[in-house]
Parts: C-alpha cells; sequence; structure tokens
C-alpha cells in the first residue's frame, strides 16, 4: 500500500471533503506529505480545470492551497507534540482564513507542486504558507490561517 496522506489519517466522518476528503468521488483527492520541514502536495488539473485557454482556474488554485495547508497544520499538531497522526487527543483544523497571490498564469497540462510551511503555531491557530510551482515557477503564493475546529462543528466525538 502506498504511504499514508496527512488526510488518511482524517476520521471517516470529516473524509468528504470537496477538495481533500479521500471518500468524496467527485473531490479532488488533494493528498500531502512531509518531505522534511516542508510538506508537499502533487496535483494534475484536467482539461476542465481552465480560466482561460492554456492556464488553471484560480479558484482551483485556492483550493490546493487552502486543503494542503489545512492538512499541513493538523499534522503540524501532531509533529509538534512527537505524535503519530491518527493518535488520541486528534487534531482537527478548518480554515479561518485564505490568501492566494496569483503571481504568474499557472499552465495547465503537467502536473503542479503545492510546497508549505508552518510559520507559526499559536494556540488554536496555525499560520502555514504556500508556493505553487508549475514548470519550475512559482505561479501562486497562498497564507492561510488554520483554526482548531470548534467541537460543535464536529460530527462525531474526538
Ligand atoms: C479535520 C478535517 C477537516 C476536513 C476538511 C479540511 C480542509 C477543509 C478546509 C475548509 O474548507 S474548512 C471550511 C471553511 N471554513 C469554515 O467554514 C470555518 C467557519 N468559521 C468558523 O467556524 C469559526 O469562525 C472558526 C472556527 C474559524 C473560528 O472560531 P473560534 O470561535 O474557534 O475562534 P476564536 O474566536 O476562539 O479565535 C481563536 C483564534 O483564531 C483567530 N481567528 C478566528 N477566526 C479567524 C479568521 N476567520 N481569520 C483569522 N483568524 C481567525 C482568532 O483571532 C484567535 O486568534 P488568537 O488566539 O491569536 O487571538
Amino acid at each position: 500500500m502506498s504511504e499514508k496522506s496527512f488526510q488518511d489519517y482524517y476520521p471517516e466522518s470529516l473524509q468528504h471533503c470537496y477538495g481533500c476528503g479521500p471518500k468524496n468521488p467527485e473531490g479532488h483527492h488533494i493528498r500531502s506529505f512531509w518531505e522534511g520541514e516542508e510538506s508537499v502536495a502533487r496535483f494534475t488539473p484536467k482539461e476542465y480545470h481552465l480560466a482561460f485557454p492554456g492556464y488553471v482556474y484560480g479558484g482551483l488554485v485556492a483550493s490546493l492551497v487552502d486543503c494542503h495547508c489545512v492538512g499541513t497544520a493538523a499534522a503540524a499538531a501532531y509533529r509538534a507534540e512527537g505524535r503519530e497522526p491518527g493518535t488520541n487527543p486528534p487534531f482537527r483544523y478548518v480554515t479561518g482564513s485564505l490568501h492566494v497571490d496569483y503571481l504568474l498564469p499557472t499552465p495547465l497540462g503537467g502536473e503542479l507542486e503545492i510546497r508549505a510551511r508552518v510559520e507559526e503555531i499559536k494556540g488554536k491557530k496555525t499560520i502555514v504558507t504556500a508556493s505553487v510551482i508549475a514548470e519550475g515557477k512559482v505561479t501562486a503564493k497562498g497564507r492561510v490561517i488554520a483554526i482548531r475546529m470548534p467541537e460543535h462543528l464536529r460530527p462525531d466525538p474526538g
């Protein structure tokens, strides 16, 4: 079996996110992994993910940044405690803020790499920054404030 992504450790009830839920058949299935101090996700847009001919829709780019950074925040919380993801008590995060700067049009047709780094973990809040790389160039930069998921939003305990 291939390496488990951050999202594979979400409990089943939280595996239906359109961006990254492994159990959403219509979703993007964004998968994130550690590479040293950075986290990485790779994603190849489909031809219909276009904004204008030859280039990727910015909303998709934002989704990639969003789910990859929120997943990174969760993984970083476990890492900070020296625990394996999926161990108790669980860490769940949602997006509080998502900011994307589109530096260059993102070419459609090849694999995109999203590389993220944790800037700060402070209480319920984790700040993660990301770069979207296509054909060796950074086409977008993002910043996500991920917040611990409040109890009332959790579908089941934990
Ligand atoms: C676990 C698996 C999840 C599966 C999906 C993962 C990826 C999905 C990504 C998403 O699409 S999530 C869906 C989009 N996001 C939402 O619907 C969240 C909606 N907003 C909320 O539910 C609440 O506003 C939120 C949980 C974000 C914050 O409410 P809290 O009551 O927990 O926040 P609180 O007031 O206690 O503030 C805690 C800290 O967060 C900061 N904060 C809160 N909301 C913020 C915000 N919106 N932007 C920036 N910072 C924010 C706040 O300033 C404070 O910082 P400090 O500790 O430094 O003082």
